[in-house]
């Protein structure tokens, strides 16, 4: 089953076309990559897909449903979470209230309910903690609840990121860069968790990792990137032995 399709989306700034006719399907159940150089779109290419930039041109659809206009949070609520490149937590909430925080999509009560602490609001309280704190056991995060978000280590403050996005209940979920900052130890265990939780929740994945061991191994698919260009699309076997590819890479050392 088709999840997401972007066709021909196309993001320009002025002068300058960061993604130029980037077309992506993503089926169910499927970890794709999105790699390339710096600057290459990435990120425009995932602004674009949760509603942060709109188009230049092209349209994106979410299960069949047109979701280009739509406004980042009922992107969100219609299923599909993103994280970020540089962790964006609440540093000094808890644990548990980082996660409640993104429940708050779904409460049904209104405001003055919330604040009166009306029965229905309680009810509902009471449920999101039941399920925070269950989600938190899914990721690995047990017993560190009441600790501060900024206290945990960093593979941690990436698992509870990746929490908070799953507490929307997302069928699709974005993740960007999340190997970033890892050591050896924490990519490896991270490669395990990205496909505990597509099994665990039943997630599509689309990724964007620089992580060259993450990406093959746990990719179906990966799109390349390059000055806003699709230069390759394949398994990761062809994407490895892609003269353009290569290039592209090399290039970037060279100019380093
Ligand atoms: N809001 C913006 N206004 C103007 N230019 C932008 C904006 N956002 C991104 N760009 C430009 O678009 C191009 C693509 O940037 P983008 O951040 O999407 O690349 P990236 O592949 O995600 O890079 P990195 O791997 O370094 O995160 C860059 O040249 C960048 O400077």
């Amino acid at each position: 089953m088709e999840m997401l399709r972007a066709d021909n989306i196309t993001m320009q700034f002025g002068g300058l076309t960061a993604v130029k006719d980037f077309n992506l399907v993503l089926n169910k159940g499927e970890i794709v990559a999105l790699i390339g150089p710096n600057g290459a779109g990435k990120t425009t290419a995932f602004n674009m897909i949760t509603g942060v930039y709109k188009p230049t041109k092209g349209k994106i659809y979410f299960k069949g449903k047109d979701i280009t206009y739509l406004a980042p949070h009922r992107i969100t609520k219609l299923g599909i979470a993103r994280t970020f490149q540089n962790i964006r937590l609440f540093k000094d909430l808890s644990v548990l209230d980082n996660v409640l925080i993104a429940n708050h999509l779904h409460i049904k009560s209104n405001l003055f309910e919330a604040v009166t602490r009306f029965p229905r609001y309680r009810i509902e309280e009471k449920e999101m903690i039941k399920k925070s704190l269950n989600l938190l056991e899914m990721v690995g995060l047990t017993n560190v609840e009441n600790e501060k978000s900024s206290s945990l280590p960093y593979g941690m403050q990436r698992r509870l990121e990746i929490a908070r996005a799953l507490a929307t209940n997302p069928e699709v979920l974005l993740l960007d860069e999340p190997a970033a900052g890892m050591n050896p130890k924490e990519t490896e265990d991270l490669t395990k968790f990205i496909k505990q939780i597509r099994d665990d929740f039943d997630l599509t994945i689309f990724m964007i990792e620089h992580h060259m061991q993450v990406v093959m191994g746990i990719s179906k698919r990966i799109y390349v990137l390059d000055y806003g260009v699709t230069i390759a699309h394949g398994n990761p076997n062809e994407i490895q032995n892609n003269q353009r590819v290569i290039e592209a890479y090399l290039g970037v050392e060279n100019n380093a």
